[in-house]
């Protein structure tokens, strides 16, 4: 292994520029309440006029950016519906000392709740017009006739639970504490999400509200998701009963250090932010809503435990679907999300734009309006070379850019990302295991020998970072002592971390196509070749010299005369293909062999696709 000894490039950053950037105020955090207000507050706008493209891009006009830099000072910018201009009621976690018309030095907005996509709020809510998503109290069940708003769920919360005060509320839903008034946990305290059946005027809304209590129920359990207890429902409403988190919401407490967390902290954050995607992840449940508010702390201590909570958007995956309806919080959301074909990979893109806030305090993609954002996402690279950028480590900057990359297929899987190094160097991981495992093992099992053998030559060049990866998954399906994994250990592996969730989305199913191991084990450095991701190498700064040394290799005792017909069925390449004009060059004339470029063709599998893909 490593016979090429590729390592990383060395890091273009240093300190020289280190700067503290962004003013603070000096009386703390304005609550979800004052956020919104704020934001409302003449729906001040960031930027100056003259400066705006709606890209939100400074790479895409430099000169919005001078104009940004000129004009230091912004307004507290959030275009979410103010909720509380129209609530009867305060929120139970207003402080008396938090800060409206906190005003930040900084070349973009900082974080502030994020506003769903205009198309998630029209399904939940019919047609959307301005402050439509607002909740009024107290709201009749009325809706559209014809829809069925009954769950099934028990009546009669009043019963079991007696509600407090307001702790929170969402587009959807406001939650409110409550103490058990009987049984067991008498006396405990509980929070309650309440759900009017109102706003539920669609089918989907219906479905949607469905989904979020099983979604929830099934998962349940894990450390750093909210644990449910209950469900119930009455003429008006749906309520979800669960831990009451007390240490309020990411959000919150990112704005409460000014907008930016040190390395270490957002490590922390990191960490069970990762822990708790890849367990949704291996259960086939994309969270699809992922962002700062979705975040709460059990308690006000600063190394409170963080839980995600609000699944109202996730949905089911299988391994091998696609889902494609657009949902989430435009600051947070992935690129193939717009494209509407996407997977679970698409939460480690809102970790990505998470983890680059908690960094530096700014969004990555900004514009005002809702196409400007989505154009930011698709086209614009955010910004590494400001400050305080350059005074981060290398390790931050290349984790965060590693999560933001455009093409699903090269972003880390969530638990890869817990070995990266920015990670891993520092604190201790216990790894989950990574659905993308099983997912890779099962294209290798369908290859043919000649990919097999391509793919075992990259994994002779991996370094020892990426090798640390496959190792711990690779551990985690407990080889046995001569160091070789069977089918049994993969079943195993899956069934300790089987919940509902998992028999819905079939992850089973995946062992089928791994039953050619029922005859034989696999050591590691077949798994090594089996389970590494040539689109995530592709993407690395090093891939060409990973691929020449690979092929130097494969020459080695890999590469052997084939005809271009031959050729042509291991890439899977449909008869209507000219063949011979096509892969002219993917064989070497002197000897019949495989040529580098039909190397690397072979590498990215079975596809006629391959060939449209330049090396
Ligand atoms: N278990 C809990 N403990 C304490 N507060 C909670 C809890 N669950 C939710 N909250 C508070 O209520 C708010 C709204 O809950 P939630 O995010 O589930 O609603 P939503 O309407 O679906 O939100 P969104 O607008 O993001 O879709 C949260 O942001 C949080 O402040
Ligand atoms: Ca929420
Ligand atoms: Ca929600």
């Amino acid at each position: 292994m490593g016979l090429c000894n590729s390592k990383p490039s060395p890091s273009l950053n240093s300190d020289r520029f280190s700067e503290k950037f962004g003013s603070r105020t000096p009386n703390g955090v304005p609550n979800s309440a004052q956020r919104n207000s704020i934001s409302s507050m003449g729906g001040a706008s960031p930027l100056p006029p003259s400066s705006q493209n709606g890209t939100g891009n400074p790479r895409t006009d430099s000169h919005e950016m001078e104009n940004v830099k000129k004009s230091p000072l912004f307004p507290f910018y959030s275009p979410s519906p103010a909720h509380y201009l129209f609530s009867k009621k305060s929120p139970a976690n207003a402080s008396a000392n938090s800060t409206p018309k906190r005003f930040f030095r900084k070349p973009f907005p900082p974080p502030s709740p994020a506003k769903h996509i205009r198309a998630v709020l029209a399904r939940r809510h019919g047609s959307v017009k301005p402050n439509e998503a607002s909740i009024p109290e107290g709201s009749e069940a009325e809706g559209i006739t014809g829809l069925d708003k009954n769950f099934g769920f028990s009546k009669h919360v009043s019963n079991k639970y007696e509600l407090g005060e307001e702790v929170g509320r969402g587009h959807f839903g406001y939650t409110r504490a409550a103490r058990v008034k009987k049984g067991e946990h008498k006396g405990q305290q509980v929070a309650v999400k309440i759900i009017p059946k109102s706003k539920m005027t669609t089918a989907i809304a219906i479905e949607d509200v469905r989904r979020e209590v099983k979604i929830l129920k099934s998962l349940s359990g894990h450390s750093n998701l909210v644990n449910f207890y209950d469900v119930y429902e009455d003429h008006d409403n749906v309520y979800i009963v669960m831990e009451l988190c007390e240490g309020g919401e990411l959000l919150d407490r990112i704005l409460s250090r000014g907008g930016k967390y040190t390395e270490e902290d957002a490590r922390t954050v990191m960490k069970q932010i990762l822990h708790v995607v890849a367990f949704c992840h291996l259960q086939g449940v994309a969270h699809r809503d992922l962002k700062p508010e979705n975040f709460l702390f059990t308690s006000k201590d600063e190394d409170s435990l963080l839980k995600a909570i609000d699944f109202g958007l996730s949905d089911f995956v299988k391994p091998d679907e696609r889902l494609n309806d657009i949902v989430g919080s435009a600051y947070y959301v992935a690129p193939e999300v717009l494209h509407r074909t996407y997977s679970t990979e698409a939460d480690v893109w809102s970790i990505g734009v998470i983890a680059y806030i908690l960094l530096c305090g700014s969004r990555p993609f900004w514009a005002r309006t809702e196409s400007g954002i989505f154009k930011a996402v698709l086209k614009a690279d955010p910004i590494f070379d400001e400050p305080p950028w350059p005074s981060l480590s290398s390790e931050a900057k290349d984790f965060v850019k590693r999560l933001l990359v455009k093409d699903p297929r090269k972003r880390m899987s969530a638990a890869q990302a817990l070995s990266h190094p920015w990670i891993k160097n520092y604190i201790d991981v216990k790894a989950p295991l990574d659905i993308l495992i099983f997912k890779l093992m099962k294209t290798y099992m369908r290859s043919s020998s000649l990919r097999k053998a391509a793919l075992r030559a990259v994994s002779r060049t991996l370094t020892i970072d990426e090798l640390f990866y496959l190792k711990t998954q690779f551990s985690l399906l407990e080889p046995s002592r001569n160091g070789t994994i069977s089918i049994e250990n993969l079943k195993e592996a899956l069934m300790k971390n089987v919940t509902n969730a998992m028999k819905e989305t079939r992850i089973p199913d995946l062992l089928t196509s791994l039953n050619a191991l029922q005859y034989r084990r696999m050591d590691f450095e077949e798994f090594c070749a089996a389970t590494l991701s040539i689109h995530q190498l592709e993407a690395l700064d090093r891939w060409e010299q990973h691929a020449r040394c690979a092929y130097d290799l494969f020459e080695k005792d890999g590469n052997r005369a084939i005809v271009i017909e031959e050729l042509a069925s291991e890439l899977g390449l449909s008869p209507s293909v000219p063949v011979h004009a096509v892969l002219h060059d993917w064989i070497r004339h002197t000897d019949g062999k495989l040529s580098f470029l039909g190397f690397v063709k072979l590498l990215h599998g079975p596809s006629s696709r391959t060939l449209a893909k330049p090396l």
